[in-house]
């Protein structure tokens, strides 16, 4: 294999069609813009190589990054290959599979269905299509989507006494995907959709759903009020919060800080995540490494995570933050708006520098990289974190669960 000379930063999207293609769910892959001459070094937002791409071929070359929620779940999201031969193995080569797609919130008459749906299969396999995209207002999401996909598993077991598997499957839209092909890599000979099986009469009841209850609040209320009733019945107006994550580069902040923005966005808070590197791809895109810059690039943070604050949402920052006067004008500009709350993910260096996921420490001992926190730079230890986690002792579970207990203390 050449040296790899392009990188790519893979989208939502992008990442979705990678992990089921890696897993070989389809054959289907490419980015935007289509791959260049050579090799591309495919990322995640956080620059982390995933893959590299050569000749129309992708290649795995580290896990991809976990977040929370029940659609991460090892057990649920699994490699297409392996539920293939999982399968397989459990019910022989010739015996009848069904795949059932489960891609909206499954209702009554659904369940009911299920029992004929299921007749005279060997094995059912129920797969939920799974999103990095952000939901739309209304959708379910992948974590209330995986939630229904077992209670339809659950169903079908009760209903029979075949082998039935739930299983998560990354999906990207707009990439032309089919599940006629997908369920086939997975095992199955025959697929249905299961909403396509809901009763017209459930449809028409369905369609009226979302107006009813606005329409029930204007007809009792005057409209300035109306509207002040239904945000305040939705919870849109509560205190923002600005969560800020500072450690050194490894130390776990991203990690910590998605699998924390997952499950609050999941139980309804609107959640922002300002990642480090996402945010230097963007927002500081162009910016060094000098004191001034990451200065500069603090300060953006804070600045776009008090906005967040200010309109009643969670912030979650995750930036090095090396320096006390950045993280400084942070509080300053969160505590106007709403809450701050000071993380220090104090990970000791030698394990930092063991993780070496992006290979940075490598360089900036070789002398490649100037101005490395931590080796050429320095991390000014806060005396003012509301919480100090080390990951190399606390789990990622644990370290959400420490920063929750922290948040749900007014
Ligand atoms: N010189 C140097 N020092 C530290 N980090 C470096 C450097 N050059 C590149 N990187 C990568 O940039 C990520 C840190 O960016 P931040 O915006 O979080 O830094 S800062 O808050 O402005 O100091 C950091 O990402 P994380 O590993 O997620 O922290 C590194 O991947
Ligand atoms: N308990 C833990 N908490 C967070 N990350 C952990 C933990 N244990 C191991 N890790 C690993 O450490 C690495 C931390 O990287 P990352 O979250 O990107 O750090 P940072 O954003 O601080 O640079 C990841 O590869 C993650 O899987």
């Amino acid at each position: 294999m050449n040296i790899p000379d392009t990188t790519h930063v893979l989208s939502p999207d992008e990442l979705d069609l990678l992990e089921l293609h890696l897993g070989g769910g389809t054959d289907t892959f490419g980015i935007s813009g289509g791959a260049p001459e050579g090799s591309v070094t495919l990322t995640d937002a956080e620059n982390t190589p995933l893959a590299v791409l050569e000749g129309g071929r992708a290649t795995a070359v580290k896990p991809f990054a976990r977040a929370a929620g029940p659609h991460w779940d090892p057990a649920l999201r699994r490699p297409a290959d392996t539920v293939a031969h999982e399968i397989r193995r459990e019910v022989g080569p010739e015996a009848d599979v069904l795949a059932v797609v489960v891609d909206e919130p499954a209702t009554h008459d659904e369940l009911t269905a299920l029992e004929t749906l299921v007749a005279d299969h060997a094995a059912v396999i129920v797969l939920v299509p799974a999103s990095r995209r952000a939901p739309t207002p209304g959708d379910l999401g992948a974590p209330g989507l995986t939630r229904v996909g077992a209670v339809v598993r659950d169903a079908v077991a009760e209903r029979t006494s075949v082998p039935v598997l739930c299983v998560v499957v990354p999906w990207a839209h707009d990439a032309g995907l089919r599940w006629d092909d997908v369920a086939v890599r997975h095992g199955a000979d025959h697929v249905v959709r299961l909403a396509d099986h809901r009763r017209a009469t459930t449809s028409e009841r369905l369609a009226r759903l979302g107006s009813l209850w606005s329409d029930e609040v204007a007809a009792l209320y005057p409209p300035p009020v109306a509207r002040d009733v239904v945000d305040a019945t939705r919870g849109a107006r509560r205190q923002g919060t600005v969560v800020f994550f500072t450690g050194l580069s490894g130390s776990g902040k991203s990690t910590v800080a998605q699998a924390l923005a997952a499950e609050l966005d999941d139980e309804g808070r609107h959640t922002t995540l300002l990642d480090g590197d996402a945010v230097r791809q963007h927002l500081s895109k162009g910016l060094g490494f000098d004191k001034a810059s990451r200065e500069l690039n603090v300060e953006r943070i804070g600045y776009v995570a008090s906005l967040v604050a200010y309109h009643g949402g969670v912030a979650v920052a995750a930036p090095i933050a090396p320096f006390a006067s950045g993280r400084a004008r942070v509080r300053e500009l969160a505590e106007a708006a709403g809450r701050f709350v000071l993380v220090h993910v104090s990970t000791p260096l030698e394990v930092c520098e063991a993780r070496d996921r992006k290979g940075l420490y490598a360089k900036a001992r070789a002398g490649e990289i100037p101005d490395f926190t931590g080796i050429s730079s320095p991390y000014e230890v806060p005396t003012d974190a509301d919480l100090v986690i080390d990951t190399s002792v606390t789990s990622v579970e644990d370290a959400v669960a420490r920063v929750r207990v922290e948040l749900d203390r007014e």
